[in-house]
């Protein structure tokens, strides 16, 4: 093999950082420009060439492939301007970039595998395909619901790649051992089936056996060939979503982020939310607008929290819950034939009372606080938001959705509407809001899952897993609330300061692999030997020397 695959290959190709003496000995020499640079210099050209874009679309697709070209540069540009590219290369970009997928496709690139239900009964042939070492971690999705932005089918791949990113620069996986796939079932969004440009199958997504047949195929295969692969389900339509989930967790070492990771980032806000409001546990009442995968998932792991650290039942906890969906308040006696997940919070003590949309329910639940995980962008109206103001002294209100335009409200209207009193956080980050009276500046929370999965994923990965439990993913909610420090408590936080994500996912890491110990499910021996130690700093300096960092 030539040597010039030294700087093609984008896993060890280092561009003008590449040392003479290498150059002459790998016979690169003449290839690169003369000058020798540092890994910061490289970083720094980089930086002004991405703000130099006039379009964050653009500025995707130039770190797209720069990731295809230097995965050391690409790391180490996204790890030192975290704040400023996330926005890039995941929520909020990523959703534009996935809609277009096919049209920004660069078919140099070669990013994940992708899996067609044309694969059925060879998928393990086609992992055998996969040409670089054995991956600690896959994200998975079916590109059926993306976002907020429904079934974009293999257009989806963006989402993947982008969480992944995000595990190797939060929480330090090592980049060479993460493996991207989408599932290409097809689609059933007619726009993508007629774009002449769509690198997908052209056909619609099969019936539910065929589906779970073929999952279940590619969940054998991926842990057949690797055993202690961790696999994290994304961006599953909410009904498979749960199936899924509940078919698969006690065989496989798998968590679904939407459900499970959203729960866990929601709840470890709320813990902190409600400590600001001064409203006891037991007096809570939470409204959701949504009763998908996010917000049944959401709901589920705030309703076990009251159950822990609440001292109640579990009916007790769930009385505590009220959830709206399309057609109104989730009742056992509406009349239509409910979805498995929803019945787990529908009520029956509305006395044959239905509510039909968000205002109506609004008024007979009078919430403490109000969730959105709906898709709906601006469902949250001024009007919504002035009353959860009357109602209560610090309305808790958390618009989920994403990307930017599904948020069910902007961080500016919360505000103003509740004369600066709202405890707020959003999936999608927006800009601080000064207050004109007092040009006091007020930073809002971002409640999106990248704050637990890429911990979660690092914990389970260290310790071996052989499943991720409940208690897992609990523990890595308590552990993110526990890292908000007095200075971001005392400037209104309910989240850590992006900027310290490592430091937080190391910390998520700790507590995940010590519960995955205590629960008897960690075959990493030597894991086992360091937590029954009982030494928190030992702990955490193995977890940073396992920790990947971008250098030469
Ligand atoms: N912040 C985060 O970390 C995070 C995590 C997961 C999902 N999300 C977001 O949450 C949203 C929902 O995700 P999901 O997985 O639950 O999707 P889903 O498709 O499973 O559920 C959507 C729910 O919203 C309801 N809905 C739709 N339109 C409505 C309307 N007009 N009024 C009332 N209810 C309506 C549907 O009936 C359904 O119950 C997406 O926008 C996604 O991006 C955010
Ligand atoms: O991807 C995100 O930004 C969060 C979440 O997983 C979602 O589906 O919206
Ligand atoms: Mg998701």
């Amino acid at each position: 093999m030539s040597t010039v695959n030294l700087i093609r290959d984008p896993r060890t190709n280092r561009g003008t950082a590449e040392a003479t003496e290498s150059r002459v000995n790998n016979k690169l020499y003449g290839l690169i420009p003369t000058v020798v640079e540092s890994l910061e210099q490289q970083v720094t050209r980089c930086l002004e060439q991405v703000r130099s874009k006039s379009t964050d679309l653009e500025r995707y697709i130039y770190l797209s492939n720069l990731r295809n070209s230097n995965v050391t540069l690409f790391y180490r540009l996204l790890m030192d301007n975290f704040e400023e590219l996330v926005p890039i290369v995941y929520t909020p970009t990523v959703g534009e970039a996935c809609v277009k997928f096919s049209h920004i496709y660069n078919p140099a690139n070669c990013d994940g595998l992708y899996i067609s239900i044309k694969d059925k009964g060879n998928v393990a042939k086609v992992l055998d395909n996969w040409p670089y070492e054995a991956p600690d971690i896959t994200v998975i999705t079916d590109g059926s619901r993306i976002l907020g932005l429904g079934d974009l089918g293999i257009n989806g791949m963006g989402i993947p790649i982008g969480k992944l990113s995000l595990y190797i620069g939060a929480a330090g996986i090592n980049p060479i051992r993460t493996l991207p796939i989408t599932l290409d079932l097809g689609t059933n969004t007619q726009k993508h089936l007629e774009d002449p440009l769509y690198i997908g199958l052209r056909q619609n997504r099969p019936e539910d056996p065929e589906f779970f047949e073929f999952l279940d195929e590619v969940m054998d295969a991926l842990s057949a060939k690797w055993p202690n692969l961790i696999i994290q389900h994304e961006d599953f339509s909410g009904v498979h979503a749960f199936a899924l989930l509940e078919r698969q967790r006690n065989k496989y070492s798998m968590f679904n982020d939407d459900v499970q990771g959203t729960g866990a980032v929601i709840l470890s806000g709320l813990i902190n939310a409600f400590r600001e409001s001064g409203v006891p546990l037991k007096d809570h009442r939470i409204l959701f607008l949504g009763a998908g995968s996010a917000g049944v998932g959401v709901a589920s792991q705030i309703r076990d929290h009251f159950v822990k650290a609440g001292n109640m039942s579990i009916d007790e906890a769930r009385d505590h819950f009220w959830l709206v969906d399309t057609k109104g308040l989730v009742t056992f006696d509406r009349g239509d034939q409910l979805a498995q997940h929803k019945t787990i919070f529908a009520r029956k003590d509305n006395n044959g009372q239905q509510f039909k949309d968000l205002e109506s329910t609004l008024e007979y639940v009078k919430p403490t606080c109000l969730i959105g995980l709906s898709t709906q962008g601006g469902v949250f109206t001024p009007k919504i938001i002035g009353r959860m103001a009357e109602l209560n002294k610090k309305p808790i209100i958390f618009p989920l959705s994403n990307p930017l335009k599904n948020s069910e409200c902007t961080y500016e209207a919360a505000m103003q509407n509740s004369e600066c009193r709202v405890l707020f956080a959003s999936g999608t980050m927006f800009p601080p809001y000064t207050d004109p009276a007092s040009q006091k500046v007020y930073y809002p929370g971002q409640g999106n899952n990248m704050y637990v999965f890429p911990g979660i994923g690092l914990g389970a990965i260290l310790a071996q897993a052989s499943v991720i439990s409940d208690d897992m993913i609990y523990t890595s909610s308590v552990a993110l609330a526990n890292t908000l420090t007095e200075e971001e408590k005392s400037a209104g936080l309910l989240y850590p300061r992006l900027a310290r994500i490592r430091e937080v996912s190391t910390m998520i890491a700790a507590e995940v692999m010590k519960e995955a110990v205590k629960e008897g499910v960690a075959k990493n021996k030597e894991v086992v030997d360091l937590v029954n130690a009982n030494d928190e700093a030992k702990l955490i300096s193995y977890i940073q020397s396992k920790q990947y960092n971008p250098a030469y």
